[in-house]
């Protein structure tokens, strides 16, 4: 995709006063833990594409030594599973995605599927040939348990929410796919935080994971990872309105809208690459803003507090921690003598994707990923737009994907 110039003219609307924040509102039947669900049940698209799914796991322990007493995992489907059951593939998000990889806007997905080119009928991830399982993760603000989601005294967990790692995260995955009957996965796949999950994916259950693609990620969070996520919720915190995760419930209506849409800015600058933006806004003035003693926004500063006032009207600000913290926990390496035995202890056949412009994920990090798994293969993207590029550069990810899975 070619670098775009193209600067929004439009102002933003002033942020709500009040907030509205998303919470998880199970509406469906929900599955009971232990009872498969039959294929012939799973909803094709079209069918009704803003219907999630939910499924309760039953309690979780927790690996820092807390206890979530019953998890409900939501999650979409596409597609059918073949009577063997051999061609499920699951699906897994990035920090601020969710269960609708695909699929037009609907109720409760204010937007299309964010892997819409890559994962539907005739797409690489064809759903006319794959039975595809997308969660929303644990500790996430999309019908998946949460801070949101009430505790066991009947008010949200908030702030008291447990601190949950990528390996809890997996293990409520895990869980759900016994609900579901997928004893192996065809292909785990997801970029950048669900590339963690993927690879913990690939570690935990080695025998029901037989291919894996791990994209945009790590095996082990970085300092500068670290240093990147501690701002960001350093921002949320110093929000006077997070009251220490305790505003579900205020009585001024207000949340930590200020602080979450900074902690955004912070991330959307190193989601997208150096080159981009100083080639597509450089120094140019946001249009009618005086920049010079004016008081006024360069366009890149227009653009950010674009991105984020849209995160802080759509996601809940202590997901938005609670899986941060579970990326600073991510270290593959962790209790397994370290990243290198961990990766060579990986069965399964796996595709490692590098974006070349990533500054966040970088493509060293991806080649020591790819070097450690005993089958693996290692590809690089090449996009303009940083991180961003696993979600943008579908063109270039879809012909690798569709060859992996030649494979399978
Ligand atoms: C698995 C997952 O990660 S799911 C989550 C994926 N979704 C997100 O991350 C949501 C945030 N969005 C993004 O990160 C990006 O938009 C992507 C990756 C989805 C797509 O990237 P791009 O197509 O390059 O979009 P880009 O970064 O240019 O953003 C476009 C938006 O910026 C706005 N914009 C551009 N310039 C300016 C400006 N000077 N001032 C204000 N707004 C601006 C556009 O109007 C557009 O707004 P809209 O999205 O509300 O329509
Ligand atoms: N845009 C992506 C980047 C993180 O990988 C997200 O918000 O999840």
């Amino acid at each position: 995709m070619p670098l775009e110039r193209e600067i929004s003219r439009g102002r933003l609307p002033a942020a709500p006063a009040t907030g509205t924040l998303p919470t998880p509102s199970p509406s469906s039947p929900r599955v009971r833990p232990g009872v498969p669900v039959p294929a012939s049940s799973a909803w094709r698209e079209g069918d009704d594409p803003g219907r999630r799914r939910f499924a309760d796991v039953g309690p979780l322990d927790l690996e820092a030594g807390d206890r979530l007493p019953a998890v409900t995992m939501a999650y979409e489907t596409w597609g059918t599973l073949d009577p063997d059951g051999a061609n499920a593939v699951l699906v897994l998000h990035a920090l601020t995605g969710d269960s609708h990889v695909t699929g037009p806007a609907a109720p409760g997905h204010r937007t299309a599927g964010w892997w819409q080119d890559l994962v539907g009928p005739g797409a690489p991830i064809d759903t006319d040939r794959w039975y595809v399982v997308a969660p929303n993760v644990l500790g996430g603000c999309q019908g998946t348990t949460g801070p949101a989601s009430d505790a066991p005294d009947g008010r949200p967990w908030g702030g008291r929410f447990p601190y949950v790692t990528v390996r809890d995260q997996v293990a409520a995955e895990i869980a759900l796919a016994d609900v579901l009957g997928v004893d192996s996965w065809a292909l785990v796949v997801g970029a950048s935080m669900g590339g963690m999950r993927v690879l913990e994916w690939g570690a935990m259950a080695p025998d029901r994971v037989r291919a894996l693609a791990a994209i945009a990620t790590t095996a082990q969070t970085s300092g500068e990872q670290i240093a990147w996520a501690h701002t960001q919720l350093a921002a949320i915190r110093a929000d006077a309105h997070f009251a220490g995760g305790h505003y579900y419930d205020a009585a001024d209506g207000e949340g930590p809208h200020v602080g979450l849409g900074i902690a955004r800015q912070i991330a959307h600058t190193t989601y997208r690459s150096t080159r981009e933006l100083d080639e597509r806004f450089g120094r140019i003035p946001q249009h009618g803003e005086q920049t010079l003693g004016g008081g006024g926004r360069f366009a890149v500063q227009s653009y950010l507090d674009h991105h984020g006032d849209k995160l802080a009207r759509r996601f809940d600000a202590n997901s938005y921690v609670a899986l941060t913290e579970s990326i600073l926990s991510h270290d593959l390496g962790r209790d397994r003598g370290g990243v290198e035995p961990a990766l060579a202890e990986i069965t399964a056949r796996s595709l490692v994707v590098a974006v070349d412009s990533d500054r966040l994920y970088l493509p060293s990090q991806s080649e020591r990923i790819a070097a450690g798994i005993p089958d693996a293969t290692l590809r690089t993207i090449h996009s303009d737009f940083g991180h961003d590029g696993f979600l943008i550069e579908a063109d270039q990810l879809g012909p690798i994907v569709t060859e992996f899975l030649a494979g399978a």
